[in-house]
Protein backbone atom coordinates (compact mmCIF):
# COMPACT_ATOMS: atom_id res chain seq x y z
CA UNK A 1 0.00 0.00 0.00
CA UNK A 2 1.28 3.31 -0.78
CA UNK A 3 1.69 5.46 2.11
CA UNK A 4 -1.26 7.79 2.99
CA UNK A 5 -0.86 11.58 4.10
CA UNK A 6 -3.06 10.76 7.09
CA UNK A 7 -0.62 10.17 10.53
CA UNK A 8 -0.73 6.89 12.36
CA UNK A 9 1.52 7.18 14.83
CA UNK A 10 2.63 10.74 17.08
CA UNK A 11 5.29 11.43 19.40
CA UNK A 12 4.90 14.69 20.88
CA UNK A 13 7.83 16.02 22.84
CA UNK A 14 8.49 12.60 24.25
CA UNK A 15 11.45 11.72 26.62
CA UNK A 16 12.47 8.46 28.95
CA UNK A 17 14.13 9.14 31.45
CA UNK A 18 16.10 6.38 33.45
CA UNK A 19 17.31 6.81 37.05
CA UNK A 20 20.24 4.83 37.11
CA UNK A 21 22.15 4.12 40.05
CA UNK A 22 23.96 7.64 40.42
CA UNK A 23 22.10 9.96 37.62
CA UNK A 24 19.32 10.29 35.69
CA UNK A 25 19.91 9.04 31.92
CA UNK A 26 17.40 10.68 28.93
CA UNK A 27 17.14 7.75 26.88
CA UNK A 28 15.09 9.57 25.04
CA UNK A 29 15.10 13.21 24.66
CA UNK A 30 12.14 15.66 23.59
CA UNK A 31 11.04 13.49 20.34
CA UNK A 32 8.28 14.89 18.03
CA UNK A 33 8.02 11.81 15.29
CA UNK A 34 5.11 11.57 13.12
CA UNK A 35 4.43 8.51 11.08
CA UNK A 36 1.83 8.36 8.07
CA UNK A 37 -0.84 5.46 7.65
CA UNK A 38 0.93 2.93 5.25
CA UNK A 39 4.75 3.96 5.57
CA UNK A 40 7.69 1.93 6.11
CA UNK A 41 9.67 3.92 8.71
CA UNK A 42 13.40 3.31 9.65
CA UNK A 43 15.10 4.91 12.82
CA UNK A 44 18.75 4.10 12.53
CA UNK A 45 21.70 4.86 15.24
CA UNK A 46 24.46 3.12 17.18
CA UNK A 47 23.37 0.94 20.01
CA UNK A 48 22.49 3.10 22.84
CA UNK A 49 20.76 5.67 21.32
CA UNK A 50 17.83 5.20 22.50
CA UNK A 51 15.84 3.60 19.20
CA UNK A 52 14.27 1.11 21.34
CA UNK A 53 13.36 3.04 24.05
CA UNK A 54 11.51 5.24 21.57
CA UNK A 55 10.08 2.65 19.85
CA UNK A 56 8.41 1.17 22.90
CA UNK A 57 6.53 4.18 23.70
CA UNK A 58 4.51 3.53 20.71
CA UNK A 59 2.69 0.62 22.44
CA UNK A 60 3.29 2.11 26.67
CA UNK A 61 5.29 -0.78 26.34
CA UNK A 62 7.67 2.04 28.00
CA UNK A 63 5.51 4.78 29.72
CA UNK A 64 7.44 8.51 28.63
CA UNK A 65 8.07 10.34 31.53
CA UNK A 66 7.20 13.15 29.53
CA UNK A 67 5.47 14.17 26.13
CA UNK A 68 2.22 12.34 24.14
CA UNK A 69 1.92 9.51 22.18
CA UNK A 70 -0.91 9.24 19.68
CA UNK A 71 -2.11 5.89 17.93
CA UNK A 72 -4.84 5.79 15.45
CA UNK A 73 -6.28 9.22 16.42
CA UNK A 74 -6.25 8.04 20.50
CA UNK A 75 -3.77 9.39 22.64
CA UNK A 76 -2.57 6.25 24.81
CA UNK A 77 -1.91 7.57 28.02
CA UNK A 78 -5.38 8.93 28.15
CA UNK A 79 -7.20 5.86 28.03
CA UNK A 80 -8.51 3.11 30.38
CA UNK A 81 -6.80 -0.16 31.08
CA UNK A 82 -9.20 -2.39 28.67
CA UNK A 83 -9.22 0.34 25.82
CA UNK A 84 -5.49 0.57 26.21
CA UNK A 85 -4.91 -3.35 26.19
CA UNK A 86 -7.10 -2.89 22.77
CA UNK A 87 -5.11 -0.48 21.36
CA UNK A 88 -2.36 -2.58 22.25
CA UNK A 89 -3.83 -5.56 20.32
CA UNK A 90 -3.16 -2.91 17.09
CA UNK A 91 0.28 -2.79 17.31
CA UNK A 92 2.36 -5.53 16.82
CA UNK A 93 6.15 -6.17 17.56
CA UNK A 94 8.79 -8.55 16.44
CA UNK A 95 12.26 -8.85 18.33
CA UNK A 96 15.91 -9.65 17.31
CA UNK A 97 15.89 -12.95 19.51
CA UNK A 98 11.96 -14.08 18.42
CA UNK A 99 10.56 -14.34 21.67
CA UNK A 100 8.84 -17.67 20.76
CA UNK A 101 7.48 -20.05 23.28
CA UNK A 102 9.74 -22.85 22.85
CA UNK A 103 7.13 -25.79 24.62
CA UNK A 104 4.56 -24.54 21.82
CA UNK A 105 4.43 -25.56 18.66
CA UNK A 106 4.15 -23.55 15.46
CA UNK A 107 0.65 -23.31 15.23
CA UNK A 108 0.28 -22.75 19.39
CA UNK A 109 2.86 -19.93 19.07
CA UNK A 110 1.19 -18.12 16.26
CA UNK A 111 -2.44 -18.87 18.10
CA UNK A 112 -1.07 -17.83 21.43
CA UNK A 113 -2.15 -14.03 21.07
CA UNK A 114 -5.67 -15.23 19.86
CA UNK A 115 -6.27 -17.03 23.16
CA UNK A 116 -7.79 -14.40 24.76
CA UNK A 117 -10.24 -13.28 22.01
CA UNK A 118 -13.48 -14.32 21.70
CA UNK A 119 -13.32 -17.01 19.00
CA UNK A 120 -13.76 -20.61 18.53
CA UNK A 121 -11.06 -23.11 18.60
CA UNK A 122 -11.40 -23.98 15.07
CA UNK A 123 -11.69 -20.37 14.20
CA UNK A 124 -8.45 -19.95 15.58
CA UNK A 125 -7.02 -22.58 14.23
CA UNK A 126 -7.80 -21.56 10.73
CA UNK A 127 -6.52 -18.14 11.41
CA UNK A 128 -3.32 -19.62 12.71
CA UNK A 129 -2.67 -21.38 9.78
CA UNK A 130 -4.00 -18.36 7.11
CA UNK A 131 -1.08 -16.76 8.79
CA UNK A 132 1.31 -19.32 8.91
CA UNK A 133 0.52 -19.79 4.67
CA UNK A 134 0.96 -15.93 4.67
CA UNK A 135 4.96 -16.30 5.59
CA UNK A 136 5.43 -19.06 3.78
CA UNK A 137 5.69 -21.56 6.34
CA UNK A 138 1.65 -23.63 6.59
CA UNK A 139 4.25 -27.22 6.08
CA UNK A 140 5.85 -26.51 9.78
CA UNK A 141 2.42 -25.95 11.93
CA UNK A 142 3.43 -28.91 13.71
CA UNK A 143 7.24 -28.30 14.37
CA UNK A 144 8.78 -26.51 17.48
CA UNK A 145 10.50 -23.38 17.20
CA UNK A 146 13.58 -25.30 18.28
CA UNK A 147 13.51 -27.10 14.67
CA UNK A 148 13.52 -24.32 12.69
CA UNK A 149 16.05 -22.05 10.96
CA UNK A 150 16.21 -18.46 12.23
CA UNK A 151 14.72 -16.86 9.67
CA UNK A 152 11.95 -19.45 9.89
CA UNK A 153 11.53 -18.30 13.40
CA UNK A 154 11.20 -14.65 12.97
CA UNK A 155 8.35 -15.87 10.35
CA UNK A 156 6.69 -17.48 12.99
CA UNK A 157 7.19 -14.47 15.29
CA UNK A 158 5.80 -12.26 12.43
CA UNK A 159 2.44 -14.13 12.03
CA UNK A 160 2.13 -14.17 15.96
CA UNK A 161 2.33 -10.44 15.71
CA UNK A 162 -0.28 -10.44 12.56
CA UNK A 163 -2.57 -12.51 14.65
CA UNK A 164 -4.50 -9.44 16.18
CA UNK A 165 -4.55 -7.71 12.52
CA UNK A 166 -2.55 -4.74 13.89
CA UNK A 167 -2.14 -1.75 12.02
CA UNK A 168 1.31 -0.80 12.70
CA UNK A 169 4.14 -3.71 13.03
CA UNK A 170 7.87 -2.24 15.07
CA UNK A 171 10.31 -3.99 13.95
CA UNK A 172 13.03 -3.87 16.86
CA UNK A 173 16.64 -5.45 15.38
CA UNK A 174 14.27 -7.87 13.70
CA UNK A 175 17.48 -8.95 11.09
CA UNK A 176 20.11 -8.57 13.21
CA UNK A 177 20.47 -11.52 14.06
CA UNK A 178 20.25 -13.27 10.16
CA UNK A 179 22.62 -13.89 8.06
CA UNK A 180 22.19 -11.32 4.56
CA UNK A 181 20.28 -13.85 2.71
CA UNK A 182 17.72 -14.91 5.18
CA UNK A 183 17.86 -10.71 5.90
CA UNK A 184 16.79 -10.25 2.31
CA UNK A 185 14.13 -12.35 2.86
CA UNK A 186 12.76 -11.08 5.77
CA UNK A 187 12.97 -8.09 4.54
CA UNK A 188 11.35 -8.67 1.35
CA UNK A 189 8.34 -10.18 3.33
CA UNK A 190 7.72 -7.12 5.43
CA UNK A 191 7.54 -5.00 2.04
CA UNK A 192 4.48 -7.78 0.38
CA UNK A 193 2.72 -7.21 4.36
CA UNK A 194 3.07 -3.38 4.09
CA UNK A 195 2.09 -3.80 0.19
CA UNK A 196 -0.55 -6.49 0.62
CA UNK A 197 -2.29 -5.72 3.96
CA UNK A 198 -1.59 -1.83 4.22
CA UNK A 199 0.27 -2.32 7.53
CA UNK A 200 2.83 0.26 8.95
CA UNK A 201 6.23 -0.97 9.85
CA UNK A 202 8.48 1.08 12.03
CA UNK A 203 11.73 -0.73 12.13
CA UNK A 204 14.77 -0.01 14.34
CA UNK A 205 18.22 -0.92 12.81
CA UNK A 206 21.67 0.13 12.80
CA UNK A 207 22.39 -0.74 9.39
CA UNK A 208 21.93 1.69 6.54
CA UNK A 209 21.27 -1.11 3.85
CA UNK A 210 17.82 -2.73 5.78
CA UNK A 211 16.74 1.06 5.95
CA UNK A 212 17.67 1.04 2.25
CA UNK A 213 16.12 -2.08 1.32
CA UNK A 214 12.49 -0.89 2.26
CA UNK A 215 12.17 2.02 4.14
CA UNK A 216 10.45 4.89 2.12
CA UNK A 217 11.48 7.77 5.53
CA UNK A 218 14.42 7.29 7.69
CA UNK A 219 15.18 9.09 11.35
CA UNK A 220 18.87 9.10 12.71
CA UNK A 221 18.60 8.85 16.31
CA UNK A 222 22.03 10.04 18.61
CA UNK A 223 21.72 10.40 22.64
CA UNK A 224 18.29 10.00 22.69
CA UNK A 225 17.13 12.71 19.91
CA UNK A 226 16.57 12.47 16.11
CA UNK A 227 19.58 14.63 14.66
CA UNK A 228 18.32 14.33 10.64
CA UNK A 229 15.04 13.39 8.95
CA UNK A 230 13.42 12.73 5.81
CA UNK A 231 13.15 10.81 2.08
CA UNK A 232 15.39 7.69 2.99
CA UNK A 233 16.68 8.90 -0.74
CA UNK A 234 17.37 12.42 -0.18
CA UNK A 235 18.89 11.68 3.87
CA UNK A 236 21.79 9.18 2.54
CA UNK A 237 22.28 10.55 -0.63
CA UNK A 238 23.00 14.32 0.87
CA UNK A 239 24.24 13.39 4.70
CA UNK A 240 24.09 16.23 7.07
CA UNK A 241 25.17 14.84 9.99
CA UNK A 242 28.67 13.31 10.16
CA UNK A 243 26.92 10.19 11.77
CA UNK A 244 24.38 10.17 9.00
CA UNK A 245 28.14 9.63 6.96
CA UNK A 246 29.21 7.24 8.97
CA UNK A 247 25.89 4.57 8.12
CA UNK A 248 26.62 5.45 4.46
CA UNK A 249 30.31 5.06 4.79
CA UNK A 250 30.03 2.05 6.90
CA UNK A 251 27.35 0.06 4.39
CA UNK A 252 30.21 0.81 1.17
CA UNK A 253 32.34 -1.02 3.94
CA UNK A 254 35.05 1.54 3.10
CA UNK A 255 36.36 2.18 6.90
CA UNK A 256 36.85 -1.27 7.18
CA UNK A 257 39.07 -1.59 4.43
CA UNK A 258 41.31 1.92 5.08
CA UNK A 259 41.71 -0.21 8.78
CA UNK A 260 43.09 -3.15 6.87
CA UNK A 261 45.36 -1.04 4.52
CA UNK A 262 46.42 0.84 7.67
CA UNK A 263 47.82 -2.34 9.07
CA UNK A 264 49.48 -3.68 6.28
CA UNK A 265 52.88 -4.28 7.52
CA UNK A 266 53.87 -3.77 3.14
CA UNK A 267 52.11 -0.38 3.00
CA UNK A 268 53.83 1.13 6.27
CA UNK A 269 57.15 2.56 3.92
CA UNK A 270 55.52 4.57 0.79
CA UNK A 271 58.88 6.23 -0.80
CA UNK A 272 59.30 9.98 -1.06
CA UNK A 273 57.03 9.84 -3.75
CA UNK A 274 53.78 7.97 -2.97
CA UNK A 275 51.09 8.86 -1.37
CA UNK A 276 48.25 6.80 0.30
CA UNK A 277 44.98 8.44 -0.35
CA UNK A 278 41.07 7.81 0.63
CA UNK A 279 39.06 9.53 -2.56
CA UNK A 280 35.29 10.12 -2.00
CA UNK A 281 32.98 10.59 -4.93
CA UNK A 282 29.88 11.42 -5.09
CA UNK A 283 26.69 11.89 -8.41
CA UNK A 284 28.69 13.74 -11.17
CA UNK A 285 32.42 13.09 -10.07
CA UNK A 286 31.31 8.98 -10.22
CA UNK A 287 31.16 9.08 -14.02
CA UNK A 288 34.05 10.80 -14.82
CA UNK A 289 37.40 9.49 -15.98
CA UNK A 290 39.66 10.92 -13.39
CA UNK A 291 41.91 8.15 -12.60
CA UNK A 292 43.18 7.76 -15.92
CA UNK A 293 43.42 11.65 -16.31
CA UNK A 294 45.39 11.66 -13.58
CA UNK A 295 48.28 9.65 -15.82
CA UNK A 296 47.68 11.11 -19.03
CA UNK A 297 47.56 15.11 -17.37
CA UNK A 298 49.75 14.52 -14.35
CA UNK A 299 51.97 11.58 -15.70
CA UNK A 300 50.59 10.06 -12.17
CA UNK A 301 50.30 6.65 -11.61
CA UNK A 302 47.48 4.97 -9.32
CA UNK A 303 47.12 2.06 -7.82
CA UNK A 304 43.83 1.29 -6.67
CA UNK A 305 43.78 -0.94 -3.29
CA UNK A 306 40.13 -0.77 -2.59
CA UNK A 307 37.04 0.91 -4.56
CA UNK A 308 33.37 0.34 -4.35
CA UNK A 309 29.70 2.55 -5.30
CA UNK A 310 27.07 2.93 -3.00
CA UNK A 311 23.59 3.81 -5.03
CA UNK A 312 21.62 5.87 -3.42
CA UNK A 313 18.25 6.12 -4.76
CA UNK A 314 19.89 7.92 -8.04
CA UNK A 315 22.76 9.40 -6.36
CA UNK A 316 26.15 7.11 -6.77
CA UNK A 317 28.89 7.68 -3.80
CA UNK A 318 32.06 5.86 -5.04
CA UNK A 319 35.09 5.11 -2.68
CA UNK A 320 38.62 4.49 -3.71
CA UNK A 321 41.45 4.14 -1.84
CA UNK A 322 45.12 4.22 -3.77
CA UNK A 323 48.39 4.86 -3.77
CA UNK A 324 49.33 7.50 -6.25
CA UNK A 325 53.08 8.14 -7.25
CA UNK A 326 54.43 10.43 -9.20
CA UNK A 327 56.91 14.17 -8.77
CA UNK A 328 56.06 16.31 -5.91
CA UNK A 329 54.59 18.92 -7.87
CA UNK A 330 52.57 16.46 -10.10
CA UNK A 331 50.49 15.21 -6.88
CA UNK A 332 50.31 18.75 -5.32
CA UNK A 333 48.80 19.46 -9.34
CA UNK A 334 46.60 15.74 -9.41
CA UNK A 335 45.35 16.29 -6.23
CA UNK A 336 44.26 19.94 -6.47
CA UNK A 337 42.90 18.30 -9.98
CA UNK A 338 40.63 15.58 -7.92
CA UNK A 339 39.59 18.43 -5.40
CA UNK A 340 38.62 20.53 -8.36
CA UNK A 341 36.33 18.01 -9.95
CA UNK A 342 34.77 17.47 -6.52
CA UNK A 343 36.35 14.22 -5.43
CA UNK A 344 36.92 14.80 -1.61
CA UNK A 345 40.42 13.82 -1.39
CA UNK A 346 41.84 12.67 2.35
CA UNK A 347 45.47 12.04 2.70
CA UNK A 348 46.16 8.92 5.06
CA UNK A 349 49.96 8.40 4.79
CA UNK A 350 52.62 10.29 3.04
CA UNK A 351 55.72 8.89 1.93
CA UNK A 352 58.00 10.30 4.71
CA UNK A 353 56.30 7.30 6.66
CA UNK A 354 54.17 9.95 8.26
CA UNK A 355 50.38 8.11 9.14
CA UNK A 356 47.71 10.78 9.44
CA UNK A 357 44.58 10.62 10.60
CA UNK A 358 42.55 10.58 7.49
CA UNK A 359 39.42 12.12 9.05
CA UNK A 360 41.69 15.49 9.72
CA UNK A 361 43.16 15.19 6.29
CA UNK A 362 41.03 16.72 3.92
CA UNK A 363 43.53 18.08 1.09
CA UNK A 364 42.14 21.26 -0.63
N1 LIG B 1 15.13 -0.16 31.66
C1 LIG B 1 16.23 0.59 31.63
N2 LIG B 1 16.79 1.08 32.74
C2 LIG B 1 17.88 1.87 32.73
N3 LIG B 1 18.50 2.26 31.59
C3 LIG B 1 17.99 1.80 30.43
C4 LIG B 1 16.84 0.94 30.38
N4 LIG B 1 16.57 0.67 29.07
C5 LIG B 1 17.51 1.30 28.34
N5 LIG B 1 18.36 1.97 29.14
C6 LIG B 1 19.48 2.82 28.70
O1 LIG B 1 18.95 3.78 27.80
C7 LIG B 1 19.84 4.04 26.73
C8 LIG B 1 19.14 3.75 25.42
O2 LIG B 1 18.91 2.35 25.32
P1 LIG B 1 18.14 1.69 24.08
O3 LIG B 1 18.09 0.21 24.32
O4 LIG B 1 16.86 2.41 23.88
O5 LIG B 1 19.12 2.03 22.88
P2 LIG B 1 19.18 1.39 21.43
O6 LIG B 1 19.50 2.49 20.50
O7 LIG B 1 17.94 0.62 21.19
O8 LIG B 1 20.42 0.43 21.55
P3 LIG B 1 20.50 -1.16 21.40
O9 LIG B 1 20.42 -1.41 19.93
O10 LIG B 1 21.82 -1.50 21.99
O11 LIG B 1 19.34 -1.70 22.20
C9 LIG B 1 21.06 3.14 26.99
O12 LIG B 1 22.04 3.90 27.63
C10 LIG B 1 20.52 2.06 27.90
O13 LIG B 1 21.52 1.53 28.72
Amino acid sequence: MAETARPIIKLQDVSVTFQSTDHPLRAVDHVNLTINQGDIYGIIGYSGAGKSTLVRTINLLQLPTSGAVTVSGQELQKLSAPLLRKARKKIGMIFQHFNLLNSRTVLNNVEYPLLSQPISKPQRHAKAKKLLELVGLREFEKSYPDQLSGGQKQRVAIARALANDPDVLISDEATSALDPKTTTDILKLLKHLNATLGLTIVLITHEMQVIKAICRHVAVMDQGKIIERGDVAEVFSNPQQALTQDFVDSAANVMEALDQIKADQSLQHLSQNERLLFLKFRGQATKQSLISDLTELYHLKANILFGNIERIGTTSIGYLIIILSGETKQLADGINFLNRNGVQVHLVATGNGEAIDHDQATVS
